[in-house]
């Protein structure tokens, strides 16, 4: 089996994308991670660029690393300054690290364009800057800047970049589509004939302007590279980098490659999507391949009775290999194995032709058809399982409530919620003032629920979502409300739907408070309840 290197860019290019910023502590925190996935370089950042990429190379070596060695970035020299007076050549050797990757301009248009020199004055800059990093023992990896665009224009300097680039001792090539415009035959021919050429080994840089990156980079694998670069979630300048959550996967389990340090690392690859989203604050996009919280969720009837008979009839790989898992949606378009499969995870031994089942599957079907979408209110379909199998669940019922909502030139404006709960077979009211009526609402069904169940004080609303369904309505029209909760530990949401908004987000807040209670209030856990239930 064949080694590919893997030469994460997350911390330097990754943090190039468009509203990408980390602290030092979140870069450290970062590289750690990425070290436990086993990746085998970390790019950590250009030393001579800021202050913050400084110190991160200062506190780096503090690092306790298994596996992958930290690398400084950086360019060649600039024109018409010495390799010894270069404050960015520099501030590479500064940082101390095994490895520094250094760029150079390998498209004759960006030398005369943007470096302003002769083309036989970056061939210097390429080969001098190699040469003097390569005098300081540090493995140098030259990324050759452009070198799909500058193999189009003008062949032979392209490649005469690279050969000095070896000449003067790089450990490595890499081949940047920088602009990231490149079609996949472009780089299988210009990498196969680059391979034939070099002696030593090639990489593959690729950005993905044309949503070309991974493929770009897997092709190159094909025709002879042996080291990829690429970012966590795809991260990276405008349209981002080679994104290393699909290469991976794609390399190890399709293409047979050995990567990371283990096969069994490709587990942790979920985990470290989720963690470098976390960090760098950019919501995980739920469709991303192999990771995403979509890339494993089946919808349709159809599909997820083949799956029930075996998940390779809609599954490309199996979830657990990345890390992930597998999610069965409950909407208008299941099929009663869809809820099989969710009541067999709530612990509950039902068949799809139990009548029960059957019931259920036809009310989430209205229910869908009235604006119900349970899909994105995983809570709330649990309560109806619990509904249809195990009623005694229930731990409460609303009977009543009435919410007034005012403001007076004299006062600011003021909400009030009476409620009236049956609680344990006791009736309890209680009122309530808030900010608004869902504030006022949500402070006296707690009031009301704390008597019998004090742990409801530790949820708290964390998401409030409120679509109009129908806009020729006007403002008579059905809304649906959707309320993410959480407990500090675990989140849920929650859904109500109707033409009175405060009614809809009361259906939302009920249903959160009920869900809170069977799923986590610990006098009640699910646990103990599905064991004591027989369907
Ligand atoms: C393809 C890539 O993604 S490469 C990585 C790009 N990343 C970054 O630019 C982020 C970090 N960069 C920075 O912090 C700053 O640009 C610095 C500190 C490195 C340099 O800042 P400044 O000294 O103000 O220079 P500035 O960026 O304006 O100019 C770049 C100069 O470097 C030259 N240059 C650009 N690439 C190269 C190269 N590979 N080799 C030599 N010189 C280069 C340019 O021609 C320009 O020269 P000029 O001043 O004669 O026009
Ligand atoms: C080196 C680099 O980041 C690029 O060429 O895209």
């Amino acid at each position: 089996m064949s080694r590919v290197w893997i030469y994460d860019t997350t911390l330097r290019d990754g943090t190039q994308g468009e509203g990408i910023s980390l602290t030092v502590d979140d870069k450290l925190k970062i590289a750690t991670h990425l070290d436990k996935l086993g990746v085998d370089y970390i790019e950590a950042g250009w030393p001579g660029s800021n202050p913050k990429d400084l110190e991160f190379f200062q506190r780096c070596h503090t690092l306790q690393l298994t596996h992958a060695k930290i690398t400084a970035f950086g360019s060649t020299r600039r024109v018409g300054i010495n390799v010894e007076d270069d404050p960015n050549l520099q501030s590479l050797i500064a940082a101390n690290t095994d490895v520094i990757t250094i760029y150079g301009k390998t498209w004759s248009f960006q030398v005369e364009e943007a470096l302003r020199t002769s083309l036989e004055s970056n061939l210097e800059l390429i080969y001098d800057s190699v040469r003097y990093l390569k005098s300081f023992n540090r493995e140098v990896i030259f990324d050759a800047e452009h070198f799909f665009d500058g193999y189009k224009q003008n062949q032979e300097y392209a490649i005469s970049c690279l050969l000095e680039a070896q000449r003067a001792g790089a450990d490595s090539i890499v081949l940047c589509d920088t602009n990231g415009g490149s079609l996949p035959h472009e780089i299988a021919a210009a990498v196969t004939d680059v391979c034939g050429k070099l002696q030593v080994p090639v990489g593959i840089h690729t950005h993905n302007d044309g949503e070309l990156a991974v493929a770009n980079s897997l092709v190159a694998v094909s025709a002879g590279a042996t080291h990829i670069q690429g970012t966590i979630n795809g991260f990276g300048e405008r349209c981002g980098n080679a994104n290393l959550c699909s290469i991976l996967p794609n390399l190890m389990l399709k293409m047979g490659k050995q990567c990371l340090r283990a096969k069994e690392d490709l587990a942790l690859l979920t985990s470290t999507a989720h963690y470098v989203s976390e960090i760098a604050n950019v919501p995980p996009s739920r469709s991303q391949p192999f990771v995403g919280a979509s890339a494993f969720a089946h919808k349709a009837g159809m599909h997820v009775n083949a799956i029930a008979k075996n998940p390779e009839t809609y599954e490309s790989i199996s979830p657990d290999q990345v890390g992930n898992h597998r999610r069965i949606l409950i909407s208008e378009l299941s099929a009663g194995d869809n809820l099989v499969y969710k009541a067999n995870e709530l612990g509950f031994q039902v068949d799809r032709q139990n009548p029960k089942t059957r019931k259920m599957l036809q009310e989430i079907k209205d229910l869908e058809y009235k604006g119900y979408q349970f899909e994105s209110a995983e809570a709330s379909l649990e309560l109806l399982i619990y509904e249809t199998f195990a009623p005694e669940a229930d731990r409460f019922e609303l009977l009543s409530f009435r919410v007034t909502s005012e403001r007076s030139p004299m006062q600011e404006s003021l909400a009030e919620a009476q409620v009236t709960l049956r609680i344990n077979s006791h009736v309890f009211r209680s009122t309530a003032t808030g900010l608004g009526p869902v504030n006022a609402l949500d402070h006296a069904m707690r009031k009301a629920l704390a008597t019998e169940y004090p742990s409801v004080n530790s949820t708290h609303l964390v998401d409030y979502k409120v679509r109009v369904l129908d806009g020729s309505d006007g403002t008579a029209a059905k809304v649906r409300v959707l309320i993410e909760t959480t407990n500090g530990v675990h989140s849920w949401t929650t859904i109500g739907v109707s033409e009175n908004i405060i009614e809809a987000s009361c259906e939302a807040l009920v249903d959160s408070f009920e869900y809170f209670l069977i799923k986590f209030d610990a006098k009640h856990a699910r646990g103990e309840l599905a064991e004591s239930v027989s369907v």
